[in-house]
């Protein structure tokens, strides 16, 4: 049994004092997500990348409220002890404060989420103030921020010109400023990561923005090779290959059942005279 005490944001804030690195995965279901718990996780994201790595959609964008809901309470059942963070999805928190604070309270009441996510900075801010003012703990995330993909043009390299850094820097202040317990540093680049995770009180969590961040996610899918549609190549290092495993398990059935080597008696229920007599008459 698990006897670790649930992590909470002020745990993850102490970690960063510490020094001691805080470990995030994604992941989208109960089971994923009871493995994760397993293996020592501290926090899990139900990211909106289930749009890519579940749902097989080219970007995150399609991902609606209702999808985020359906897997946050997945994950939510199946664990304790990590924190749990679920992805506002692309334009759920851009409308009237109103319409995002009703969109943010299904994400925790029908989702039973713990915490949100959002992207970007500055522009933002005031909209965190105002959950984390309602009770909501908020995550930001900033630098390659996936539902801007087509403003941003690919998936690339974020605070590379000396203007870009600048403007990443002080959106990183603001959020830390609304309120924000932590901030995803998405593919910014080691040398403005290292200047970040200095200036900010809260903890840094970095996806291929090097080792300097307070802590580190990956993609479930990227980090098991779960046949990911979208690998990125460089930041992810994978630590298994269940998609072969899961591979090769599905066709071994497959040719035992045309083989009909599969399934032999030891795995059928006996009892065959009983059913006889019921079908072919005996006493009443
Ligand atoms: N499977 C998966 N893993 C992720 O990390 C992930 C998703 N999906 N979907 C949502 C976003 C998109 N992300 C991505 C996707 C691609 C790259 C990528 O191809 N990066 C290049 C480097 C680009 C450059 O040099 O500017 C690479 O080679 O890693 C990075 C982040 C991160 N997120
Ligand atoms: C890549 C991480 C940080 C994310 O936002 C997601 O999984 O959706
Ligand atoms: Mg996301």
């Amino acid at each position: 049994m698990e006897t670790r005490k649930p992590v909470t944001t002020s745990r993850m804030k102490k970690m960063k004092k510490d020094g001691t690195p805080i470990t995030m995965i994604t992941a989208y279901d109960y089971p994923s997500a009871k493995l994760a718990e397993e293996a020592g996780i501290d926090a899990i994201l139900v990211g909106d990348s289930l749009g890519n790595v579940v749902l097989g959609y080219e970007s995150t964008l399609p991902v609606t409220l209702d999808d985020m809901i359906y897997h946050t309470r997945a994950v939510t059942r199946a664990v304790q002890v990590p924190f749990v963070v679920t992805d506002m999805p692309f334009m759920t928190y851009h409308g009237s404060l109103d319409e995002t604070m009703k969109n943010v309270a299904r994400i925790m009441q029908e989702g039973m989420g713990k915490a949100v996510k959002m992207e970007g900075g500055e522009e933002i801010a005031a909209t965190v103030e105002a959950c984390v003012k309602a009770g909501v703990p908020v995550m930001g995330h900033l630098g390659l921020t996936p539902q801007s993909l087509y403003q941003i043009g690919g998936y690339k390299v974020q605070g590379k010109t000396s203007r870009q850094a600048a403007k990443l820097l002080q959106d990183a202040k603001a959020l830390e400023q609304a309120g924000a317990f932590a901030i995803v540093l998405e593919l910014v680049t080691e040398e403005l990561t290292e200047l970040i995770t200095k200036e900010l009180s809260i903890p840094t969590i970095g996806i291929g923005s090097g080792a300097s961040c307070d802590g580190q996610v990956l993609v479930f899918h990227d980090v098991l090779q779960y046949g990911s549609p979208i690998i990125p190549k460089k930041f992810v290092k994978a630590y298994a290959n269940i998609g072969d495993q899961i591979r090769s398990g599905i066709s071994q059935y497959v040719q035992e059942v045309k083989e009909r080597k599969y399934p032999d008696s030891s795995h059928a229920f006996q009892g065959a005279d009983d059913v006889l007599t019921f079908l072919y008459g005996g006493k009443e």
